[in-house]
């Protein structure tokens, strides 16, 4: 099952992105990420911008387990979910689940309304650099690739035909 995913943090984002992204890696091995995009807040008070970012990863996990896992991460990065009121407050962290298919294909994230994530797929919006295991992760989308095993332990494709392949792009071609 493919998952597709928004990840926003308004709390030290630059590094909390990151850490989000590199523990999401680790346990999933591929993902193909949307570049980390600043983004005004919406819809909730406050002077604190956000990063956002979209991604897609592979999961036999249901939905209720893998939200289980992501709220779990969330804490680890210091969010804390025991607070009612933490969906209007500034967050280390908030990993939400767009929509899960057995299909590939990044047309599920044209659905989102919130206007944040349409600018995290607008080429244009205001890009920023996030160092993913000392490999900077930049200003177009890409097939990310990560072993724990190799010496290199990720790869970031940038090609085309990445996106489109998705998961299977290392292999088929
Ligand atoms: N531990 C959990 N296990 C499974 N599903 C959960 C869990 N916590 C929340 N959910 C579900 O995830 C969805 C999003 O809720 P969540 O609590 O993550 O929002 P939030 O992150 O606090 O809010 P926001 O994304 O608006 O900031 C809801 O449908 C909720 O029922
Ligand atoms: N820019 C931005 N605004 C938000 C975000 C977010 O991730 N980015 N998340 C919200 C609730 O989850 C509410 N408002």
């Amino acid at each position: 099952m493919y998952y597709y995913l928004s990840v926003g943090s308004n709390i030290d984002p630059e590094i909390n992105i990151a850490r989000c992204l590199e523990i999401l890696l680790e346990n999933f091995a591929t993902a193909v990420v949307y570049p980390c995009t600043y983004t005004q807040p919406e819809c909730i008070i406050t002077d604190r911008v956000f990063i956002n970012t979209l991604l897609v990863i592979r999961s036999n996990l249901d939905p209720v387990s893998l939200k289980a896992f992501f709220c779990s991460v969330e804490e680890r990065l210091g969010r804390d979910r025991t607070d009612s009121e933490r969906s209007r407050k500034d967050r280390t962290c908030d990993i939400d689940i767009i929509t899960c298919s057995d299909d590939y294909s990044l047309s599920y994230f044209q659905a989102c309304d919130e206007s944040y994530l349409q600018q995290v797929l607008c080429a244009s919006s205001h890009k920023v650099a996030v160092a993913l295991f000392g490999s900077y992760f930049a200003d177009r989308p890409a097939t990310i690739y990560f072993d724990a095993a190799a010496r290199d332990k990720l790869i970031i494709d940038y090609k085309s035909y990445a996106l489109e392949d998705g998961f299977e792009a290392r292999f088929s071609r």
